[in-house]
């Protein structure tokens, strides 16, 4: 059987088809295929310029597709906006985190839960029980349960890494998209880092980006490998490690 007899037949929770986008004629992304599981951490490596960041921003509607489809759950995601693309489940956190400096740990979180779509449901919100206790169970995952009072500009750059996810994931999305979070990390921070990776993916699926090959091994189910807008190779770390293409363009370096 073919990969493609295989691939058509199965659902996949996010199916990336023939996905490409020009910018002024330059294909930044050019008939990109690849499929994402449940339960899946799926790694996108690749030199400078590959991609990579453009197929998150394609995926979360921030640029819009030339051509081709990206279906989430069966659910085409081309023709939607980006809170429409929210709403259906998918997250992202971008490189640089978007936390308010001056608001705690808690706050952060609290302000992060999902209060409903209407403004009458925004007004009578309220910090219930309910809300405390998915707070208290998201800052223990992210590994800030003693710091709920803190405010978040002396949290150190892990710190605020993680409490960006955090945010993320009170908003309970199936798909989370992560721009090189371990970017600018302790080794235990990193270390942290794929620990949380692993608890996530209990509930979640999610999609990295990242250079950093020791946490690449650490985290990936399978990954992928982008080059001047295509896959250049894909499967185990293993797999892509001693594929001579990628040795070449990527590792090799
Ligand atoms: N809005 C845009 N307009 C024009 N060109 C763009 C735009 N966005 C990205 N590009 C180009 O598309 C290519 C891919 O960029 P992208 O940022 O996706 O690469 P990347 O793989 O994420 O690289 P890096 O590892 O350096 O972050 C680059 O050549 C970039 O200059």
């Amino acid at each position: 059987m073919t990969f493609d007899t295989e691939t058509a037949s199965r659902d996949f929770l996010l199916a990336v088809e023939g996905l490409t986008v020009s910018f002024d004629g330059f294909k930044a992304v050019n008939d990109l295929s690849f499929y994402v599981d449940e339960n899946e951490i799926r790694v996108i490596i690749g030199p400078n310029g590959a991609g990579k960041t453009t197929v998150l921003d394609l995926i979360c509607g921030r640029t819009k597709a030339t051509s081709g489809s990206i279906r989430f759950r069966g659910k085409e995601l081309t023709q939607l906006k980006e809170h429409q693309i929210v709403h259906a489940g998918v997250g992202r956190k971008f490189q640089n985190p978007s936390i308010y400096d001056d608001l705690t740990v808690f706050e952060n979180l609290e302000i992060s839960y999902p209060r409903g779509k209407s403004v009458w449901g925004a007004l009578a919100f309220r910090r219930d029980s309910e809300v405390i206790d998915r707070v208290e169970q998201i800052a223990e995952m992210i590994f800030l349960k003693d710091h709920l009072d803190t405010e978040a500009a002396i949290l150190s750059h892990g710190q605020k890494q993680w409490l960006e996810i955090g945010m993320l994931l009170i908003q309970k999305p199936e798909l989370l998209m992560l721009d090189e979070p371990v970017a600018g990390m302790s080794v235990a921070e990193r270390v942290k880092t794929a620990e949380l990776l692993h608890t996530i993916i209990k509930h979640h699926s999610v999609v990295v980006i990242e250079h950093d090959m020791k946490f690449v091994e650490d985290i990936a189910h399978r990954v992928t490998v982008l080059h001047q807008g295509k896959v250049l190779s894909e499967g185990s770390m293993d797999h892509v490690q001693h594929d001579p293409k990628v040795i070449e363009v990527y590792l090799g370096h």
